[in-house]
């Protein structure tokens, strides 16, 4: 069976979006695996799948699979490429998009000069939601990971985040430690692992080993969750941004109980058609 998809990105952090409302197509682990081989398949990072809205005051659903076919809550580079892919393909004209994805709502605002704004809705931080194996919430735990004491903070924002403070962030064990995270007992349904440097109170530099996927060039809801830690353990304001390995994010959240909002960019790469 041929699909049509588009290959897009949002800072390099990759997607193939397949337009499920005009298209059947079914999707499974296998499938999905094999689309997402960078050197058999066509590569990515996560699948988006965009679907009729199951709500009249919705516009669209749409769901999010990372690469190793686990399907998950949210993703926040690929918010911003679905509202683009939907204008694109010609699903809907408005600049202003509302959808739902397995967490829940979130409202989408394309501005003038092309970047997305997405509202990302109010971070959990409650370990029970995140979920996190911890005794009370606080700003910072205590990890144990491969021999080494984490001091990190844990959020959700439709899907779960630990985020450590780093001096250096080129030298940010990612690829061991991040994995150890990411894995960790404490987090049950495993989370996305971010290291962050703060250079300023307005500005960050991130990188975040993904849940099912391992280090991605950005993670939109990676920026987010640093960006409420930050915040909440002193070290960054209101408003800020986060650069990635990819390029940088703006974030802003006025605090515990209220909304976080992302601006970036969504960049369309080519279309193709394959046979699943
Ligand atoms: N790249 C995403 C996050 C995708 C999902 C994540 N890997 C998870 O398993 O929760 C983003 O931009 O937010």
């Amino acid at each position: 069976m041929f699909i049509q998809f588009s290959k897009m990105h949002g800072l390099g952090n990759d997607f193939m979006v397949v337009d499920c409302v005009t298209q059947n197509v079914f999707f499974n682990n296998d499938n999905i695996r094999r689309l997402a081989d960078r050197n058999t398949g066509i590569g990515f990072d996560q699948l988006l799948v965009v679907e009729a809205p199951y709500d009249p005051d919705l516009d669209f659903h749409y769901r999010i699979f990372n690469s190793d076919g686990t399907e998950v809550e949210q993703c926040g580079n690929g918010a911003r490429c679905f509202a683009s892919f939907v204008r694109h393909k010609g699903l809907t004209n408005k600049s202003k998009i509302a959808v739902s994805t397995s967490a829940g709502k979130i409202s989408l605002q394309v501005e003038y000069d092309g970047q997305i704004t997405v509202n990302m809705g109010v971070p959990e931080l409650s370990p029970d939601k995140i979920p996190f194996r911890a005794k009370q919430q606080e700003k910072t735990y205590i990890l144990r990971a491969l021999e080494s004491t984490v001091f990190c903070g844990a959020v959700s924002m439709g899907n779960p985040h630990c985020v450590t403070l780093v001096d250096d962030i080129e030298a940010a064990p990612l690829a061991d430690l991040g994995h150890a995270i990411a894995h960790h007992e404490r987090f049950p349904n495993r989370v996305n692992a971010g290291f962050m440097q703060v250079l300023s109170p307005d500005h960050a530099k991130l990188r975040v080993y993904e849940r099912g996927v391992g280090e991605t060039q950005a993670c939109g809801t990676g920026a987010c969750a640093a960006a409420v830690v930050g915040q909440l353990q002193g070290k960054l304001g209101q408003d800020v941004c986060i650069e990635l390995p990819g390029g940088k994010l703006q974030i802003s959240w006025r605090g515990p109980g209220t909304p976080v909002f992302m601006t970036g960019p969504a960049t369309h790469v080519y279309d193709g058609q394959i046979n699943i």
